[in-house]
């Protein structure tokens, strides 16, 4: 075993204590780490693994790890952590052999403890061994198995129980706890997706077109940020889903856009490329640090129709004419509940009473936004999560307040053909299983016409 792959365990056991003390975002954090400690491609990967896999399966490895730890409370937490990650290896990766994960197990006990916690991971690690795992079976509640083996709270698998159904919340639960593929958009303004599939080839990157978004492109290896093509313009890191936003607009060459929550400006650009250089995207985001993310995405691809500006979009109302833009995307703050995959540490902070102020922001959002649509011009609204409360009610919430608007049946029409056999008439709600992309809600509504509201010449 060379002392590399012992580096790459330690720094994944570092990382998960990080993640867990400062609540800190694990992708943010993984990145971080990878690239300041020059990490190689090769123990990326294994740290990526170990680093995702152990927080995704974190119940699961409780679970199992339960009967052979007799006073877990006065475990010290990195001891905990490290055995999580033993556990992991020895379950789930069979590149791994048991007595490998156990040798380095303790050998790092050692370095970071002393002879007793050494002994400590080693007489749990062995037990597991020669006894082996608990049986999940156990578990009689199908909602409390649910959780234990996908490794949700379980007021989340109840939540999408009552919601979408058994079988379907199986499927999402599952879905969750497998890696994510990279995905990117290629820049059609500047290129086309075969000429950017050839170049990433060249530069060694196995990927292929998406089959669903006609502008995506799937990465089966290699991390596309640091290809030539991402450093020259030629494409963004997006997820798939995502990139349906801008399809749902119905983009037209010269219109003008507002993206009323923009940062980091991954539609804004999306919909800047649509634009082919003409008309502008108007950016709003809360925040100046995430206004300049949307600035420099905008330079690194060469888009000069982005105007990209630190504002609360609850006072947009002051800053802007009425019935100023042809089309709004309200891409609204929400529990994130579609990117669990992404963000897997997500599923330990989030509580299900952090969801119940969130509908309220999405309508004080919509509500500001509406008057600055022209007549006739469309309205988007979509979110990254799972949920219809912040979904379907938020939608059907605004639509009783504002009789001025109305469902936009001619969506379908603007969605690429994979997507259509989930769409509900205006709205669609992706889940992970569909596509192995991440779980999005999109509704599309039109502000009426004068004359559908029955405003004629005589009344007005
Ligand atoms: C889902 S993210 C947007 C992602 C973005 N549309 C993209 O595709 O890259 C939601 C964004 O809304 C911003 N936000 C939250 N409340 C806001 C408000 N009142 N006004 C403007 N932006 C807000 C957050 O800062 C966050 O960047």
């Amino acid at each position: 075993m060379n002392s590399n792959r012992k580096n790459v365990r330690e720094t994944a056991l570092e990382l998960l204590e990080s993640i867990e003390k400062n609540q800190a975002y694990s992708n943010l954090l993984l990145n971080s780490t990878i690239n300041k400690n020059k990490i190689s491609p090769k123990d990326t990967g294994l740290l990526t693994e170990l680093v995702y896999g152990t927080l995704q399966r974190r119940m699961t490895l409780d679970f199992y790890l339960a009967p052979f730890i007799k006073n877990a409370k006065k475990l010290e937490k990195w001891v905990l952590q490290l055995l999580r990650v033993t556990v992991y290896q020895m379950v789930y990766l069979d590149r791994v052999p048991d007595r490998a994960a156990i040798y380095e197990a303790v050998e790092i006990a050692k370095r970071r403890g002393h002879k007793g916690i050494a002994g400590v991971v080693n007489g749990v690690l062995r037990t597991i061994q020669r006894e082996g795992l608990p049986s999940l079976d156990s578990i009689k509640d199908p909602a409390e198995r649910m959780a234990i083996e996908t490794s949700h709270p379980l007021w989340l698998v109840q939540r999408w129980i009552s919601q979408f159904g058994k079988e379907k919340a199986g499927e999402i639960c599952a879905m969750n706890v497998l890696a994510p593929l990279q995905t990117a958009r290629v820049n059609l303004g500047k290129t086309t997706r075969e000429a950017c599939i050839e170049l990433l080839e060249q530069e060694g990157f196995a990927v292929e077109a998406s089959p669903i978004t006609p502008e995506a492109i799937r990465c089966l290896r290699g991390n596309l940020a640091a290809s030539n093509a991402y450093k020259e313009g030629l494409l963004s890191i997006q997820d798939e889903s995502s990139m349906l936003a801008a399809h749902a607009l119905g983009v037209e060459k010269g219109d003008t856009i507002l993206d009323a929550c923009a940062a980091p400006g991954g539609k804004s650009t999306h919909i800047a490329e649509k634009l082919f250089e003409t008309g502008k995207v108007v950016s709003l985001d809360l925040h100046a640090h995430k206004v300049k993310l949307i600035v420099d995405n905008a330079t690194r691809l060469g888009l000069s129709n982005i105007e990209a500006i630190e504002m609360d979009s609850r006072k947009a109302p002051d800053h802007f004419e009425k019935e100023s833009f042809d089309r709004i995307l309200l891409d609204a703050p929400c529990s994130g509940l579609g990117v669990i995959r992404r963000k897997p540490d997500m599923k330990y902070t989030k509580r299900e009473s952090d969801l119940d102020r969130l509908q309220e922001i999405q309508l004080n959002l919509l509500d500001a936004v509406a008057p600055l649509l022209k007549k006739g011009g469309t309205l988007v609204y979509s979110t990254c999560t799972l949920d219809s409360q912040e979904n379907e009610e938020t939608v059907s919430s605004f639509l009783d307040s504002h009789r001025e608007f109305e469902e936009d049946a001619s969506l379908p029409d603007r969605m690429p053909e994979g997507v259509k056999p989930f769409m509900k008439g205006f709205s669609t709600q992706i889940l992970p299983q569909y596509f192995g992309s991440d779980g999005f809600y999109i509704a599309s509504m039109k502000r009426k016409a004068d004359d559908e509201l029955g405003i004629t010449e005589n009344t007005r």
